[in-house]
């Protein structure tokens, strides 16, 4: 196929102001433009650029390939068991006749008590944790996820096999689709949304900054705007980040202390979404809590973390970094068992009070949350690799390097007397006993697949 930047860097090099350009002699464009030139004497100048125009516009449309959304490649591709939905078409073909049906039963829950909640990012790791509890428990549940390649998206298609086990339908769809946001609220009146779909990690977002702007702030608003258009509205919670606290030096993290300082792009995108979320709770009466985890680690994780890649390093003998703060300061992490996060996002699904409005009007005040969900135990880095060391029975390659300008924090540390309060959250699995469950996981999970970990 014709390389167009040859082509258009070419068009480009010819100037605006015609006449002054020297063409290239050999170039095959220079004799039909030389050809040109030869009649100009004869044909009045408007009337012979209008032709010169004419003439580059057909060559550049003439040599131009045929577009590529016409290829085959560009079809969505519904692989596998996933029921994927794009709506950029109609709703619902790609997901069978009766996609409906199999949410609407989904969604019930096994009885009148019972929630009937929206997962979203339903294959990330806290999200089939929760659905799981959730489902577990007797709660009507249905997943949305777009199974972005973010990490490998083997694990995410494993995670989905066990929520489809469950007998938990999973959409393959975006939060920032609106036609399938709307579609799926007329078919299941949803109790509450749990709402877990974003991009994370501190480090990718000098990577891919827009991603964040994407799925954390657009994805969010476009949830809420269809939450607050729903009747009834459902009520919402959903993930902050323990990175909001930023560069704060008060420790332990309080819900009141000042979050204006965030160290990355991550973190800003959270603590905008918390401000959002204030909006749409005071302009429209939905019900919102927000949580902020602290550093989440636990069986079927997410690849980018440190836990995680350190795990997969150190079995490969491949060196690890271990970053430390300024002066040598050790660089902790206040590390939360999965199991324990999810208790708190069930009592905090629990506990959170219905929306006021309905159809986008607000009829009362309405709840707004925000809670730490962490561990109250920082454990420098240091201390996280010899565990680690430890369960693997593998001597870790280490270097200590100063950490990166990369959006890190030198340390979180979280006072959850709020959570302990009004959701009766009580964390109870400290760092080596949860890396002993992950680590036995880890190695099962690979030592079956014979994958390579992301
Ligand atoms: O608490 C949270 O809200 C956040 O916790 C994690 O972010 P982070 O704490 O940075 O977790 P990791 O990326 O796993 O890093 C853990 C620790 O290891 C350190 N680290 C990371 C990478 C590395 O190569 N070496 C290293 O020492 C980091 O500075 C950090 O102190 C998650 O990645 C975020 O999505 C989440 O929002």
């Amino acid at each position: 196929m014709t390389q167009l930047k040859p082509i258009l860097s070419h068009l480009d090099a010819i100037p605006s102001t015609p006449g002054k350009c020297k063409l290239d002699k050999t170039s095959p464009y220079h004799s039909t433009f030389h050809r040109l030139r030869l009649h100009s004497a004869l044909l009045p100048r408007r009337t012979l650029w209008s032709f010169i125009f004419l003439f580059l516009i057909l060559l550049f449309l003439f040599l131009s390939p045929p577009s590529a959304t016409s290829s085959a490649s560009n079809a969505s591709v519904n692989g596998g068991k996933r029921r994927s939905l794009h709506t950029a078409a109609v709703v619902g073909p790609s997901l069978g006749p009766n996609w409906e049906n199999r949410a609407w039963a989904s969604a019930r829950p096994a009885s009148k008590s019972g929630l009937s909640v929206l997962v979203t990012g339903a294959v990330g790791f806290v999200g089939a944790h929760v659905s799981l509890a959730l489902k577990k428990r007797g709660d009507g549940i249905v997943g949305l996820d777009n199974f972005n390649s973010y990490y490998e998206t083997g694990l995410k298609k494993a995670r989905n096999s066990l929520l489809e086990k469950s007998g938990i339908f999973v959409v393959e769809g975006d939060i920032n689709d609106a036609a399938l946001l709307r579609k799926l609220f007329e078919t299941v009146k949803f109790t509450h949304v749990m709402h877990l779909a974003a991009q994370a990690g501190v480090r990718y977002a000098m990577k891919n900054p827009m991603s964040y702007i994407h799925s954390n702030v657009d994805g969010f608003v476009n949830l809420l705007e269809i939450c607050k258009a729903a009747n009834p509205q459902p009520a919402v919670v959903w993930a902050s980040s323990s990175s909001v606290y930023g560069l704060n030096s008060k420790v332990p993290f309080s819900e009141k202390d000042r979050t204006d300082q965030p160290a990355s792009l991550y973190a800003a995108t959270k603590k905008a979404g918390e401000e959002i979320a204030h909006t749409y709770n005071h302009i429209y009466g939905l019900s919102l809590t927000g949580l902020r985890f602290f550093t989440v680690y636990g069986p079927w994780g997410r690849p980018d973390m440190a836990y995680y890649f350190f795990t997969k390093d150190i079995l490969r003998g491949k060196e690890i970094k271990i970053y430390e703060g300024v002066d040598h300061g050790t660089v902790a992490r206040d590390f939360t068992y999965i199991d324990d996060v999810v208790k708190g996002c069930l009592a905090a699904l629990d506990t959170a009070k219905k929306s006021t409005g309905s159809g986008g009007k607000k009829r009362g005040a309405a709840q707004f949350r925000i809670y730490n969900l962490g561990n109250t135990t920082p454990v420098p880095i240091g201390r996280l690799v010899s565990i680690l060391e430890k369960l693997l029975r593998v001597k870790a390659k280490k270097k200590v390097i100063q950490m990166p300008r990369n959006g890190d924090v030198p340390f979180t540390h979280a006072n959850i007397s709020l959570a302990h309060k009004e959701l009766g959250y009580k964390p109870t699995t400290d760092l080596e006993a949860g890396l002993k469950k992950f680590v036995k996981w880890y190695v099962g999970y690979y030592g079956s697949k014979k994958k390579s970990a992301w």
